[in-house]
């Protein structure tokens, strides 16, 4: 696993969306396979952006290979990913991983790692640290920015990778089972954040997730795939008011759906493997 989000030396300016086109993102005859074991094979997804967007599926089903694969970071054997009409590289792009200590530069103050991707894409100094300050201010840290990472929590840790991610106003942000290292209270305190910056920004998001209330919880569109070689089981729509908080996450509306995507799942788990 890469030791940094993904951050590629995107233009500052995104191409205009071309004329005609509804925002989508479009995965189209996508192919993949290891060692000759298929992983997918002229899968299919079209996707709408600015929404929540959470994936779902079976242990090793390729929910990781997916992302990783239309984030530009794993090539694809065939196939393509645009969003909006424009390819991943004419995309500006941020990824969260699930292991925040490996992503983080330990001897680089929070304030620093948050700054670092600007500093790579040639920003100057005033105008980094500008934005740095935006970033910071409108997510209220209550945390020492200038502490170095190891002397802060997970969460606080992996608050300072979101925020690194978002410095660069990304079109899309990535993340892979982003708080699946954290506790439990830390974890609900850290998806009330990813709502709130959801909510602020409309940023289109894909996230990761093994745990299904977590994927209803913060998504507009749940995906929700087979085993391998795998496919598109359902797309279900979350069409729950957000913020999602304690209440929402335990009203009738929320347990129908899981229930209701749970059942999906048995049915795809169960299911007898398609031949390669
Ligand atoms: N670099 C690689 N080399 C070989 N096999 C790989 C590689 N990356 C993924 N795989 C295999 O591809 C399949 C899909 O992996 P992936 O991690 O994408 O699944 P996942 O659904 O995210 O898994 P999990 O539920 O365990 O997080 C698995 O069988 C995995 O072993």
């Amino acid at each position: 696993m890469a030791s940094i989000h993904a951050l590629k030396p995107t233009p500052t300016e995104p191409p205009a969306p071309r004329a005609g086109r509804v925002g989508k993102l479009a995965i189209r005859g996508l192919s993949k396979s290891f060692n000759g074991a298929v992983v997918y094979k002229d899968f299919n997804l079209e996707l709408p952006l600015g929404s929540a967007i959470s994936i779902f599926g079976p242990n090793g089903c390729g929910k990781s290979t997916l992302i990783n694969m239309i984030s530009g970071l794993t090539p694809m054997d065939a196939g393509e990913a645009l969003y909006d009409g424009r390819t991943t590289r004419e995309t500006r792009i941020s990824y969260v991983f699930q292991n925040y200590r490996e992503a983080l530069f330990p001897w680089r103050r929070a304030i620093d790692n948050i700054e670092y991707p600007l500093k790579l894409m040639g920003v100057p100094r005033a105008e980094r640290r500008r934005r740095v300050e935006e970033i910071v201010a409108e997510f209220d840290m209550k945390f020492d920015l200038a502490a170095y990472p190891y002397t802060l929590s997970g969460g606080q840790q992996q608050t300072i990778s979101i925020l690194r991610a978002l410095v660069t106003d990304p079109e899309v942000l990535f993340l892979d089972e982003p708080f699946s290292a954290l506790d439990y209270e830390m974890t609900l305190l850290m998806r009330a954040q990813l709502q709130k910056i959801y909510l602020k920004r409309r940023i289109t998001t894909l996230l990761v997730s093994h745990d299904l209330e977590e994927a209803i919880e913060l998504a507009d569109k749940l995906v929700l795939l087979t085993r391998r070689p795998t496919r598109v089981a359902e797309i279900v729509e979350v069409d729950l008011p957000w913020p999602r908080d304690a209440e929402a996450t335990t009203s009738e509306a929320f347990v129908a759906l899981k229930r209701r995507c749970l059942e999906t799942f048995w049915r795809e788990v169960k299911a007898a493997p398609e031949p390669n």
